[in-house]
């Protein structure tokens, strides 16, 4: 359960990264501190920070300066990866093109999903079929943001693995058919700052993306150092901002983790609002479980929440599917 949480918790995921693939990894001491910490940040929050994460921060950095050098390009550049039901969703979506609970947001975007063949998932998978549409310039994107991918998803999987322990499961909880093919998302997000003409501030509080939940197991924030926009909803209804802290990832739960642990851990609501005189820029990677999993909560979260399924099952793609349908209206 969500509680009036003030502020986001920190955690050193360095034990559990040397340690995941050990038999006995929960016997050892450092890597039973991080599992602990896992679970209290989860049950009260749902959001936390990671350091001690491994991803080089040059690395980090350099997929936030890329993301810049794209929406700084003229729009008709950026409009040859447009997104369109024909693309399978994925691609470039310009400003307010995105919307949350019928308002338009203020963001733009290119959205990439691990890649679905076609028939690879029957009907089911026709909404998201396709391959990613990436920019020709900057002419290194493709290649940058594939090994970023790559190492987001051998993270989370490891992040998984403390969480599978946290909720006293086997280690391989979120593998196999639940998400050992996880489908993933990337969304390379912009905020246009607030800019004053005349000398007068515009507007206040447009929202660069409203409040929602992730939809998924669990998301890798990279946000722009020294700009603070996302904020986490607590229990009492309070926004709780979530600045950057360089060399740290935000990671929260998403509505799959959610039914998994029949609402043990619950995915917090969140928005962006980009009060800042400066533009911008957050990669998020969301882990996802298998496109055609059947989500259902976990026998040993059912026992630890008084024995009764509080919630329907669904199946990955199903759910993700009527969300990206009713976030382009196109
Ligand atoms: N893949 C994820 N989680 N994307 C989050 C986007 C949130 C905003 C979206 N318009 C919505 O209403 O969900
Ligand atoms: O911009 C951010 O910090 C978070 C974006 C977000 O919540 C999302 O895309 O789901
Ligand atoms: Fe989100």
């Amino acid at each position: 359960m969500a509680t009036d949480f003030k502020s986001i918790p920190l955690i050193d995921i360095s034990a559990l990264l040397e340690k995941w693939d050990d038999p006995n990894l929960i016997q050892d001491e450092a890597v039973a501190e991080v599992v602990r910490q896992l679970d209290e940040a989860c049950r009260k929050a749902g959001f936390f920070y990671v350091k001690g994460h491994g991803i080089p921060d040059s690395l980090i950095k350099e997929v936030r300066d890329i993301a810049h050098r794209f929406f700084d390009l003229p729009c008709e550049e950026k409009l040859k990866i447009k997104l369109s039901a024909e693309t399978g969703y994925r691609g470039y979506q310009h400003l307010g093109e995105n919307i949350t609970k019928g308002t338009p947001d203020m963001h733009e975007a290119i959205d990439c999903y691990r890649e679905v063949k076609h028939g690879m998932y029957g009907a089911l998978g026709e909404a998201l079929q396709g391959a990613n549409q990436w920019p020709s310039d900057p002419p290194n994107f493709k290649s940058l943001l594939e090994e970023y991918i790559y190492l987001c998803t051998d993270l989370s999987r490891k992040i998984m693995r403390g969480i599978a322990l946290a909720l006293g499961g086997s280690t391989v909880e979120f593998e196999g058919n639940r998400a050992g093919d996880p489908f993933w998302v990337l969304r390379i997000i912009g905020y246009p700052g607030v800019s004053s003409e005349n000398g007068h501030d515009m507007p206040k509080n447009d929202i660069g993306c409203g409040a929602h939940t992730d939809y998924g197991l669990l998301t890798l924030v990279n946000q722009d150092d020294a700009i603070t926009a996302l904020q986490v909803r607590n229990v009492s209804g309070e926004w709780i901002a979530a600045p950057p802290i360089p060399g740290t990832f935000v990671c929260n739960i998403g509505d799959m983790l959610k039914i998994l642990t029949n609402g043990l851990y619950e995915s917090t609501l969140h928005r962006v609002i980009n009060n800042n005189p400066q533009y911008r820029v957050c990669v998020a990677y969301f882990y996802e479980p298998n496109y055609d999993a059947a989500i259902e909560p976990l026998d040993v979260c059912v026992k630890k929440t008084g024995g009764s399924r509080k919630f329907e099952g669904a199946v990955y793609g199903k759910h993700l599917v009527s969300k990206v349908r009713t976030n382009f209206v196109i």
